[in-house]
């Protein structure tokens, strides 16, 4: 169980998470990396990452370009999981781009 985030907390959360954006009820990032390998290298990391957390997103691969779509389901909204989750994604990314 995790509360929902009040909107003023996801702004507040999403300030510290460039290139993170509000979509309703997730938050989303698209990132292109070097190539392809590159991306999956990224996906591979965040596997890890979603497990130990036991929070996943939702991710739509495109060649060299990943969309990540975060939303605590079991809640219907953003819960600190989303922008926890989102701040390893985007460690993630950059350790690859
Ligand atoms: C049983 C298991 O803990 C749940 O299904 C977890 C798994 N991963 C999840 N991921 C996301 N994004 N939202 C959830 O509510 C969720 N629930």
């Amino acid at each position: 169980m995790a509360d929902l985030l009040s909107d003023d907390a996801v702004t507040e959360a999403l300030r510290g998470l460039p290139g993170w954006e509000r979509d309703g009820d997730s938050i989303v990032r698209t990132a292109k990396l070097p190539g392809f390998t590159d991306a999956i290298a990224v996906v591979d990391a965040v596997a890890v990452e979603a497990e130990a957390a036991d929070h996943h997103p939702d991710i739509d691969i495109r060649y060299n370009t990943l969309t990540f779509r975060l939303s605590t389901h079991s809640e219907g909204g953003l819960t600190a999981k989303d922008p926890d989750l989102a701040g390893k994604i985007s460690a993630a990314i950059d350790a690859r781009s």
